[in-house]
């Protein structure tokens, strides 16, 4: 039986407001509104997973743990939170909210032993975004260099990391689409899944991601196309189903 890609829509939160950015560029947010009636919309239209960021704790600029756990507690969904999860203190916070799974980034570049363990630790409640310019890592909310791609994807792979968030920050809230060239590679590189990030602008980007799933995409986050009503969820959803 074929699979269905898995939806993901994004709520990035930014001092207290759902924002979408380009590439990732702090000082680029577009604001919309209530993160908590942003989430509760996404679910109210069927979504069966949230993508929640927090962009403070990933830019370093403060946190929005509080609200981030207000919203996580109200989802009777799935979620997979996102930024500036870096030590024991911040995982352990993180989990704590019942969220199903953890998004680490920057750890998986700067302290890699303590990524291991987690790891070994945590199994599945724990993916790694590899967020990319060509083939370069970036880490601290994007803004730094942190090695190769591939050999960062090796070694994850070698200490039984579960899944990969893979994101070209080029692509990243432009609304150019997906780079499904960088996600075959990655596929043809790894046995683990696949969660693309970035650039999703139309349903039929949905539907070239979703030929993508024999190779190993589970799942698409979805953020700037749906608050720029490009298409609705519901239209998401049925897209991806057919
Ligand atoms: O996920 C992070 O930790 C992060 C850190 C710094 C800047 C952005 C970050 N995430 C952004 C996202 O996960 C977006 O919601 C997602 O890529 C959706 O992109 P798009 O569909 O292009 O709006």
């Amino acid at each position: 039986m074929s699979r269905t890609l898995e939806l993901l829509p994004a709520v990035d939160v930014r001092d207290g407001q759902a924002v979408r950015l380009v590439h990732g560029e702090s000082g680029t947010e577009t604001s919309y509104g209530s993160p908590l009636e942003a989430a509760l919309a996404w679910q109210r239209a069927g979504a069966e997973w949230l993508h929640l960021v927090d962009l403070d704790a990933a830019f370093g600029t403060g946190d929005n743990r509080a609200l981030v756990a207000e919203v996580t507690a109200a989802m009777d969904i799935k979620v997979e939170l996102s930024g500036g999860i870096r030590d024991d203190a911040t995982l352990a916070a993180a989990l704590a909210t019942g969220c199903t799974r953890v998004n680490l980034g920057t750890a998986a570049l700067e302290t890699p032993e303590w990524v291991a363990k987690v790891i070994a630790e945590h199994g599945d409640k724990i993916a790694v975004g590899l967020d990319v310019r060509g083939t370069t890592l970036r880490g601290r909310g994007w803004t730094r260099d942190g090695g190769d791609l591939y050999e960062t994807l090796a070694r994850l792979d070698s200490e039984g990391c579960a899944r990969y968030v893979v994101t070209d920050i080029a692509k990243d809230g432009t609304l150019q689409g997906p780079n499904l060239e960088l996600l075959k590679n990655v596929c043809a590189a790894t046995d683990r899944p696949v969660v693309a990030s970035g650039g999703v602008s139309s349903l039929d980007d949905l539907r070239a991601l979703s030929a993508l799933v024999p190779q190993g995409v589970e799942g698409a986050i979805v953020g700037k196309a749906l608050y720029a009503k490009a298409f609705t969820l519901e239209e998401a959803l049925a897209a991806v189903a057919s």
